[in-house]
């Protein structure tokens, strides 16, 4: 029997940003392992024109949760989900369902955040740091709390190289930060967010280091663990390899990749790509969950989720398999071949955006244009090419993450527990685990049917024919053009072809010989 499993039997338990990537994954594992626990509440706000109901309910009735529906079939009345804006003061919750979550809740993950690289600093600050504040809170007020879980990012410290499983102050107090995004307009937050974030990248990674800050400035006397995990990615093992449901992270690109949007990248093919599944780091979430309100550690322990350390695999190696993959499992109507070159040049960038990427989305648009059809590839490989700039800060780094309490963690596990909670990174096996990403991408994001393989292999063959063609024409146009204007160049096509005129005359003579 797993100790883990059984811990949340019977129990309340709060899940902030439940609608999210993580989420759902962990909201699945909790009722396909612990089928007997007694509530999972959800903070949910409705969104692209659903109440909070039809989300839940678009949920449960996914491909994600197929499997649970079998082990707890009456899984609808265990999930209640509670009106909630993490934006607004007190949450926006009503009074009855705060009263209700105040005197039920034994257990709190919070997974809700604004992940987005280049959200406005007040917003970030809003999600990330203040709406942590409060639901610490309303947690201290929570009289049968066992365990608030919060969950950060790898990459909060991602201007250190090595980072040990400690909370790094940032410059600037928190509370300082919140209380001044209250009465500072937008021009100045804009003019001063730069001097604030320092050497990070974004304003994703510098709240979420504020937003740890404060947890640890306002535990309490609460019971509480910090999990930072580093690139999460599609499910490794469960419920089913290669889910992913949304385009942050690796998933995005491995799309323009296969789609042949995206042929050339600014990374370095050496640097550590410390992707971890989603599965895993939900494991560890749970395993922590159980950690920290049954054993009671005397601090806050911070937990790293990280491949790099323990079973590394480089961008290079990554990238590679990505392709490999395409060949077997192509993307349906592609728009050129995939392929990918990776540089860490800066010039070499500029001429594969100049070349492979600009060039033939204006050629195409031009297309689009002479058809009588709305050009629009531009400005999708304009977005493409910003995205890809934000996310080049991490494929051209390695960080070290130290991994003693996750280690020590895994060692205080059953064999049951590790087996059932397993977030032993060793035992990924990388090229298996890209193929079903890419596999996942297809299916679970692309929504393509497997049958179309054939006739998106048959598009490729095409398109290649397409490509040789175009460079064939262009070779011949620019030499056309050369000869022309050129007397050297002439010189040298005569040398060319009575060259070539009298390797075939000897060739002949030497062969009639022969006869
Ligand atoms: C062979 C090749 C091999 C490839 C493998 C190499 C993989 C390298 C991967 C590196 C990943 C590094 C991630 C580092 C994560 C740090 C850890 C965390 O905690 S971070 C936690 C995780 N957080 C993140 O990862 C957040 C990253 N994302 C963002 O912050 C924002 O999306 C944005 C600022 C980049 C763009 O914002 P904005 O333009 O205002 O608007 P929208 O957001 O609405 O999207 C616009 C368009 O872009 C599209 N699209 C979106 N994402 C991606 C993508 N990744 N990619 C591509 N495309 C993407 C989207 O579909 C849309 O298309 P369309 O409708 O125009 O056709
Ligand atoms: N994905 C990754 O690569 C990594 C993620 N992390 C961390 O993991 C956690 C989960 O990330 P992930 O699942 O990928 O992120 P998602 O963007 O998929 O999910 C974010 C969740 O937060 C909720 N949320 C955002 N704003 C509000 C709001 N105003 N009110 C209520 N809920 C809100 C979203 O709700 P809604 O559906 O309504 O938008 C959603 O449920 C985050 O803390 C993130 O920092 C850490 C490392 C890497």
């Amino acid at each position: 029997m797993s100790m883990i499993a059984a811990f949340y039997s019977g129990k309340s338990i709060l899940i902030t940003g439940a609608t999210g990537f993580m989420g759902k994954v962990l909201m699945e594992k909790l009722f396909r392992t612990s089928p007997d626990l007694k509530v999972i509440y959800i903070l949910v706000r409705p969104k692209a024109g659903q109440t909070t109901q039809q989300r839940v309910f678009q949920i449960l009735n996914s491909k994600l949760f197929e499997k649970v529906k079998e082990v707890c079939p009456n899984v609808h009345e265990k999930i209640r989900a509670i009106y909630a804006d993490l934006n607004q003061n007190d949450f926006a919750i009503s009074k009855e369902d705060m009263q209700e979550l105040l005197s039920c809740t034994n257990i709190v993950f919070h997974c809700a955040a604004t992940v987005r690289f280049d959200d406005h600093l007040r917003h970030a600050v809003q999600l990330n740091v203040t709406a942590t504040q409060q639901l610490l809170l309303m947690a201290s007020q929570m009289p049968k709390l066992e365990a608030f879980i919060h969950i950060s990012t790898a990459f909060s410290n991602c201007n250190l190289k090595h980072i040990d499983e400690v909370i790094y102050p940032c410059p600037v107090e928190p509370k300082k930060i919140i209380d001044s995004m209250e009465w500072l307009d937008d021009a100045i937050i804009d003019e001063i967010t730069p001097k604030l974030i320092g050497d990070r990248p974004n304003t994703y990674t510098y709240t979420k280091a504020l937003g740890e800050m404060v947890v640890q400035q306002e535990s309490g006397n609460l019971n509480i663990a910090i999990i930072r995990p580093s690139i999460v990615g599609a499910t490794w093992q469960e419920p089913f390899p290669g889910w992913v449901d949304n385009l942050n992270g690796p998933s995005g690109l491995i799309i323009a990749a296969g789609k042949g949007f995206l042929r050339a990248i600014r990374a370095t093919p050496m640097a550590v790509a410390d992707l971890i599944p989603v599965d895993t780091v939900v494991n560890l979430t749970l395993a922590v969950g159980w950690y920290t309100a049954v054993h009671r550690p005397k601090s806050t322990l911070i937990y790293h989720c990280t491949s790099g350390n323990l079973n590394p695999c480089n961008w290079g190696k990554m990238g590679f398999q990505v392709l490999a993959t395409f060949e077997k499992i192509p993307f349906e109507r592609a728009f050129r071949r995939p392929y990918a070159d990776f540089t860490t040049n800066t010039i070499t960038t500029q001429y594969w955006n100049a070349v492979s990427h600009r060039a033939p989305a204006i050629i195409y648009d031009f297309y689009l244009r002479l058809t009588g059809r709305k050009p629009r590839m531009t400005k999708v490989m304009n977005r493409l090419l910003r995205t890809v700039s934000m996310l080049e800060y991490f494929v051209n780094r390695s960080w070290e993450w130290s991994t003693y309490n996750t280690e020590m963690l895994m060692s205080e596990l059953s064999p049951e527990d590790q087996r059932v909670f397993n977030f032993d990174v060793r035992q990924l096996n990388w090229l298996e685990y890209i193929e079903n990403y890419v596999l996942g991408v297809k299916k679970y994001l692309l929504k393509e049917d497997m049958a179309g393989i054939p006739e998106a292999k048959q598009h490729l063959k095409r398109l290649r024919n397409i490509h040789y063609l175009f460079n064939t024409a262009l070779f011949l146009i620019a030499w056309r053009l050369l000869i022309a204007r050129s007397q050297m160049a002439r010189n040298v096509w005569f040398f060319i072809v009575s060259f070539c005129y009298k390797f075939l005359s000897y060739f002949r003579a030497s062969s009639t010989l022969k006869v």
